[in-house]
């Protein structure tokens, strides 16, 4: 035969799960969107169509919605070894897994004052939410049968500097436009992910959710704290923050576009537009400037995809 099959995955992508806990009237809602790659012994399928060792697509559809129902969802990451080590261990023909999960967040929508509807912890309706425009957090594990491998992660968390922010002194040529800048917007919309040490063996799982919460943190004051003389500066400084102060996270990849504000040109209006009297902006849309970048304990072995948070 003058070809072979090359690497090859397969499983249902986008299973959107709701799940409500109910603690009395109180309601929760984890709200989650999982896909399913499998990989393993699938020459035959490929070659000649038996399907003896594929476990449907709609087989891991189905058991998704199942583990939400049977051990709830505690965490993306907990959900997702959770359903990586099932495909695994329960089907000798699938080698490894890799769930990727992305978890909306709902808050409760605050009551009125004194509202009869209202009841659920301090002025907030029971179970009535809105969706939060803030980030989505992400998660991959994978499992091939012996450890695992569990990423978090955010997108879409955007955030701008009105001030602190520089750039200038780099390479000219003839084609270069750009004037030097002493005080710019600068603004971002970060994609992240972060490698846990955890291996799934002997040692106690991280709590991922504090771990969450604290690795979001570190990311947000990092940006508002690092005066930045260009945005790759700022992407090393918040990888610096995380891996120092989290021991659980070995390395950080960054993919942050530059969301450009150019000082509008006003004087065609005999109006002065300079940033230290508070300027007014142009918010480009595209281009943008595209800075990636991953930060590593020393020692540590890079082995997060490129391409992972790339847009
Ligand atoms: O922070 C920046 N980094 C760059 O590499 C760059 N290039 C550019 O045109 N503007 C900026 N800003």
């Amino acid at each position: 035969m003058p070809t072979i099959l090359g690497q090859n995955q397969y499983g249902k992508a986008e299973n959107r799960v709701v799940k409500v806990i109910r603690d009395g009237d109180t309601h929760h809602i984890k709200d989650l969107n999982v896909s399913v790659a499998l990989s393993g012994d699938m020459d035959d399928v490929h070659y000649s169509g038996s399907n003896t060792h594929v476990l449907p697509t709609d087989t891991t559809k189905n058991t998704v919605f199942a583990f939400a129902k049977e051990y709830g969802i505690e965490s993306p990451e907990q959900f997702g070894i959770e359903l990586a080590r099932h495909f695994v261990n329960s089907q000798e023909p699938i080698g490894r897994a890799r769930i990727r999960i992305e978890e909306y967040s709902w808050q409760r929508i605050p009551a009125s004052a004194g509202g009869a509807a209202s009841g659920g912890g301090a002025g907030e309706h029971r179970h009535s939410f809105v969706r939060e425009g803030q980030e989505i957090r992400t998660a991959q594990v994978t499992f091939d049968g012996e450890s695992v491998e569990v990423l978090g992660g955010l997108k879409e968390l955007t955030v701008l500097n009105s001030t602190d922010s520089e750039f200038w002194g780099f390479l000219k040529d003839k084609y270069t436009t750009l004037r030097e800048d002493y005080d710019r917007i600068l603004a971002t919309e970060v994609a992240a992910a972060w490698r846990y040490q955890w291996a799934g063996e002997g040692v106690p799982e991280p709590d991922w959710n504090e771990s969450y919460a604290e690795a979001r943190g570190h990311l947000l004051r990092a940006f508002a704290e690092t005066y930045s003389l260009s945005l790759q500066q700022t992407l090393y400084q918040m990888g610096v923050r995380v891996i120092e102060n989290r021991p659980e996270i070995d390395e950080i990849r960054f993919s942050m576009p530059n969301k450009h504000h150019f000082r509008v040109d006003l004087e065609p209006f005999g109006l002065k537009n300079e940033a230290a009297d508070g300027a007014v902006y142009y918010a480009a849309d595209r281009p943008y400037g595209l800075i990636e970048g991953t930060v590593l304990r020393d020692g540590a072995e890079a082995r997060i995809p490129v391409d992972l948070t790339a847009p």
